[in-house]
């Protein structure tokens, strides 16, 4: 396999496989890349945590990494993705993370460019290395997903890690509730009331409220959600004692989560960032070990 665009594309076992890899990885095994490949980020949409926890992955396994800041490449000129992709390869990168506001911005590229493509977020589309890190996380509390409950709350319409995760953690057996403003519920079967499906969960994943893909006067006031959808200091304590609380992140603080709650004992918010990179390393690795 030469990409990675969707978590469907992945067998169980090859998700589980990359579970295990990042968990050796973090535990310090050295990672197994070819030497002397290089690697591209190219982010159309704004980015902390994948592209630089996708920089730190690259940089640990040995590739090259050259910078690429969208907004000054010739994509304001009016160059296609497929032509500045292909310009690339040209070059001589290897690998590529690409982020893109179209949903499914990589099929005109599968089949057709050398570099191995990883899907860093098409829109509302997929994101599937959130979704393998956040299944990371979850197992180095849980171990098995079968019979364990997680509650989806939050902005279910425009969230492609909700889209990823919902396909990985019912493919691994877990439970899932979802809670989330009527207007946003997408096609989800959602719960009414969130202290309702709190007291069942044994993981919570919060999303957040995605306003950049909002029409003008679609959203709440920032004490209307906190109030019925967002993780408040009385939740927190409401949730079962071995529980835990996930967010992609960036979090809205007083918004989908109180702020004493980001970093209290309950929270894996951090270490879902710290797996990042190790299951990035995972990725790569996977991807490029027949590469040379
Ligand atoms: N950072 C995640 C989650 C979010 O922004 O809400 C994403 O890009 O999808
Ligand atoms: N979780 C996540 O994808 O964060 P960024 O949008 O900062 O990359």
């Amino acid at each position: 396999m030469r990409t990675l665009t969707t978590i469907e594309q992945l067998s169980t076992d090859d998700i589980l496989f990359l579970v295990k890899r990042a968990r050796q990885l973090k535990a310090g095994s050295p990672s197994q890349v070819p030497p002397g490949l290089v690697a591209a980020n190219l982010f159309f949409e704004p980015s902390t945590r994948t592209k630089m926890s996708f920089e730190m992955a690259e940089r640990k396994v040995g590739l090259t990494v050259l910078p690429f800041e969208a907004q000054f490449s010739s994509a304001t000129k009016g160059e296609s993705l497929y032509d500045t992709v292909k310009t690339l390869e040209a070059i001589g990168v290897d690998v590529l993370v690409i982020r893109h506001t179209d949903n499914a911005y990589y099929e005109p590229l599968i089949g057709k460019v050398k570099p191995v493509i990883i899907n860093g977020g098409d829109g509302t589309g997929n994101h599937p290395t959130q979704s393998l890190l956040d299944l990371m996380t979850i197992m180095e509390e849980f171990e098995e997903l079968e019979g364990r409950t997680i509650t989806i709350v939050g902005d279910l319409a425009h969230s492609r890690v909700a889209r990823s995760n919902v396909h990985v953690l019912s493919r691994l057996g877990a439970n899932l509730q979802f809670v989330s403003p009527p207007e946003w519920q997408a096609e989800f079967e959602t719960q009414a009331s969130l202290d309702d499906a709190i007291e069942k969960s044994d993981v919570i994943m919060l999303l957040r409220v995605q306003h950049e893909r909002h029409q003008p006067g679609q959203s709440f006031t920032r004490e209307q959600y906190h109030s019925q959808y967002g993780l408040t200091v009385e939740r927190m304590h409401a949730m079962k004692d071995d529980a835990i609380i996930l967010h992609p992140a960036p979090f809205n603080r007083g918004v989908e989560i109180a702020d004493e709650v980001v970093e209290g004992s309950k929270s894996r918010i951090f270490e879902q960032m710290k797996n990042g990179v190790f299951m990035r390393m995972a990725i790569l690795e996977y991807l490029l070990k027949e590469e040379a």
